[in-house]
């Protein structure tokens, strides 16, 4: 592991490791996911034209007029896919603190299929909703299908990680992730012609929900931060050709705190011509299968301890979150 400000860890040299090194490996991935659980993945064998192609989709999509990206809208607020305009979320609510909408708008898909057999009623009209796609650019929804079935490959080898890092067999959270829910969210955050308001923000504060994020912030771009553990604003830098990790509160609660949500924000360019720069963001948000218990992992017990949580189903914990950031209609 290289770490000049920021870890960034080779998953081709991990997944090419012997046992022992990879023990070795995983240790360093748990210090690091005990004080932010933020790090780079590189060596992640996602083609470069896969994730080029979804890029740019993306880029042409923001750049329509806003009737057109209009017609790719979700039909209602809280429903999760498709075009959700500026100022339709505040993340900051899903820690129950009050703030103004933030600063973006961004396009949202779910998972490809349907698992067969599965009837709940909640997980087919939220997790399971229809994904609205553009009618353009053309060729949008095959790039942004591409790009999340590897996101999704690459969450899979990053839960393997995450089970050596946790002294568990690899294989311990396979049964977990076998119908995954997760969703890709593409970002915009518009040039800000005009000042935000107090407390106004282009992503609140906020911890992400799942099991992990994968995030590909635009090279160059500043903005993203996470609060270290000694309460510090830091930032995080985009790492050329790696992907940005971080935990979600699933995984806090299956470590039993042992390993930290940290909490992040995306803050605003500085005011003035040079400032007010546009920024695009490509996060994917790994969530286990919609009926999976996230429990406290025995073995993350101190003898004697007791689970400072209480077990949560994956998908509902989701859906209430997601629904707790919904912002009142302009
Ligand atoms: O755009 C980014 O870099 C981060 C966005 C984020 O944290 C989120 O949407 O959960
Ligand atoms: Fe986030």
């Amino acid at each position: 592991m290289t770490s000049a400000d920021f870890p960034v860890f080779d998953l081709a040299a991990y997944e090419r490791a012997p046992t022992d090194k990879r023990r070795a490996l995983g240790e360093e991935v748990d210090a690091i996911c005990r004080t932010t659980g933020f790090l780079a993945v590189s060596g992640h064998g996602v083609a470069q034209t896969v994730i080029d192609d979804a890029w740019n989709a993306a880029h042409a999509f923001f750049h329509l007029a806003a009737e057109d990206k209009a017609k790719a809208r979700a039909p209602y607020a809280g429903y999760p896919y498709g075009y959700l305009g500026p100022e339709s979320e505040a993340l900051a609510k899903s820690r129950n603190e009050d703030s103004p909408p933030d600063l973006k708008e961004s396009f949202n898909g779910g998972p490809a299929s349907v698992p067969e057999g599965l009837t709940d009623e909640d997980a087919l009209a939220f997790c399971y909703a229809a994904t609205i796609w553009p009618e353009r650019p053309v060729g949008f929804r095959e790039a942004w299908q591409a790009y999340y079935a590897e996101m999704e490959d690459l969450a899979a080898r990053i839960m393997r990680v995450f089970a050596t890092a946790l002294k568990l067999p690899e294989d311990y959270f396979e049964a977990a992730i076998s119908r995954p829910i997760s969703a890709l969210r593409a970002l915009n955050y518009p040039e800000q012609a005009i000042a935000p308001k107090p407390g106004q923000l282009r992503a609140g504060a906020h911890t992400d929900y799942g099991s992990l994020t994968i995030l590909l912030p635009q090279a160059g771009s500043g903005g993203l931060e996470i609060r270290d553990p000694s309460g510090e604003w830091r930032p995080v830098p985009p790492v050329p050709g790696a992907f940005i990790i971080n935990i979600g509160d699933l995984m806090a609660l299956w470590t039993n705190d042992r390993w930290v949500s940290t909490l992040h924000r995306v803050v605003n360019p500085p005011p003035g011509p040079s400032g007010s720069t546009r920024r695009q963001s490509f996060a994917f948000f790994h969530q286990p299968n919609w009926d999976q218990e996230i429990a406290c992992i025995p073995s993350c017990l101190e003898p004697g301890a007791e689970p400072r949580y209480e077990p949560v189903l994956s998908g509902p914990y989701l859906m209430s979150k997601f629904r707790s950031t919904v912002a009142p209609a302009a």
